[in-house]
């Protein structure tokens, strides 16, 4: 007798496959699909709530009093929502988030705390239950945020959070990305990162903006539209096919404090490059070298007592792999996402396309050899 249908079953009476070919198939399609979908609708929703903040929130004022009250709101009113929904699909996973509510909490934290409610009801309403929305009115908002509260480390899975990577690209309406990836065991498996002011395609930097990437361990990396409807296609991303370290484009951080600007032009001397560097905030780097806008991240430490955090660069780590490049720190040693919220045992980080990754890594090490 017939048993279920299972997605192998299904696979070969629709495709006429052999049973083994179709099992096959089924484990690697299915591998992490409702994670990979949820992490989409997640950062689709966040992104949702920092466009609203941005056009409700931020104006000339704000902007020359360098107020950051606005990217507060949005930053907080993310959090909440990602980890809402996180909860609701995956009540067991841990989250190692960005923000914490204290600042939202009690008499103090009143303002800031209607303002980020109201802010979540007002963008995520449709996808919200009544009850769910007057949980969210009363204190179910804290508690949304602070499941982000957890430690991290080598076993079982949990999810890592930014809400909004690159703070301060948001503040100037350039480039910030909502960042959300799934680590299993301290490795990452799946990442996604939101770009809602990146071109979709640099060959028309004034055309249409705003792009998803998403990449699942071992199925490639893609990208999609923010906000495309779920039926939009996704094309799959590839990193630069250049050869020569003489032709290639690296991206950097805006902030001078984030990375060590002048250190960074020595390697890219070294490397023949003449292009000037691409400045750009938070992790829509990763994403530019994945799809191969540029060929190189160079993110060279300024303090020697700045830890990075995991969820400045795990989804961007994973994506850049799936894109067929490779990360390391400075000294070409993987990121080693399963100490904790920390990358402790790293020291800035490297990332290239993988045919002229080896070149870039020395170019690193001869730089800094002359520097010490
Ligand atoms: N001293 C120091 N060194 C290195 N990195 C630091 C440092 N201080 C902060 N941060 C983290 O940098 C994140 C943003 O950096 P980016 O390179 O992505 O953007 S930027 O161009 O510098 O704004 C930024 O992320 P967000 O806070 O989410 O914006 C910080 O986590
Ligand atoms: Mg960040």
């Amino acid at each position: 007798a017939r048993g279920p249908a299972t997605p192998a079953t299904t696979l070969r009476s629709l495709y006429k496959l052999p049973l083994t070919t179709a099992r096959k198939i089924s484990t690697h399609v299915a591998y992490l699909a409702k994670e990979r979908a949820v992490a989409i609708e997640a950062v689709e929703r966040a992104s949702q709530v920092c466009q609203a903040v941005f056009q409700r929130l931020i104006t000339a004022e704000t902007l020359t009093k360098k107020d950051k009250s606005p990217v507060t709101v949005a930053d907080f009113g993310a959090q909440a929502v990602v980890n809402h929904i996180l909860e609701r699909y995956f009540p067991d996973d841990p989250v190692v988030g960005e923000e914490d509510s204290k600042d939202l909490q009690g008499e103090e934290g009143r303002v800031l705390r209607e303002k980020v409610t109201e802010l979540v009801n007002a963008t995520t309403g449709d996808a919200m239950s009544s009850d769910e929305a007057s949980c969210f009115a009363r204190s179910c908002i804290l508690r949304a945020i602070d499941r982000g509260q957890y430690a991290g480390g080598p076993r079982g899975r949990h999810w890592t959070l930014d809400p909004i990577d690159g703070t301060k690209g948001f503040l100037r309406g350039e480039q910030f990305a909502v960042c959300l990836a799934l680590i299993i065991d301290g490795q990452v498996h799946l990442g996604v990162v939101g770009c809602p002011n990146l071109p979709y395609d640099m060959s028309k930097p004034d055309g249409e903006r705003g792009v998803l990437m998403v990449a699942v361990k071992g199925q490639g990396a893609f990208q999609r539209k923010l906000s495309a409807d779920s039926s939009e296609q996704e094309t799959p991303v590839h990193v630069s096919g250049v050869q020569n370290t003489s032709d290639a484009v690296f991206c950097e951080s805006v902030e001078a404090q984030h990375s060590d600007h002048s250190t960074n032009a020595n390697i890219a001397r070294l490397l023949g490059i003449t292009k000037p560097s691409v400045r750009m905030d938070s992790q829509c780097k990763y994403a530019s070298v994945a799809r191969g806008d540029a060929e190189i991240y160079l993110r060279l430490p300024v303090s020697e007592t700045y830890v990075e955090k995991i969820w400045d660069h795990a989804s961007g780590n994973i994506i850049i792999h799936e894109a067929g490049g490779r990360v390391s720190d400075i000294n070409g040693k993987p990121l080693d996402f399963s100490i904790g919220r920390t990358l402790s045992a790293n020291k800035g980080v490297v990332a290239a396309s993988a045919k002229i990754f080896d070149e870039v890594i020395g170019a690193v090490q001869a730089t800094l050899a002359k520097d010490n």
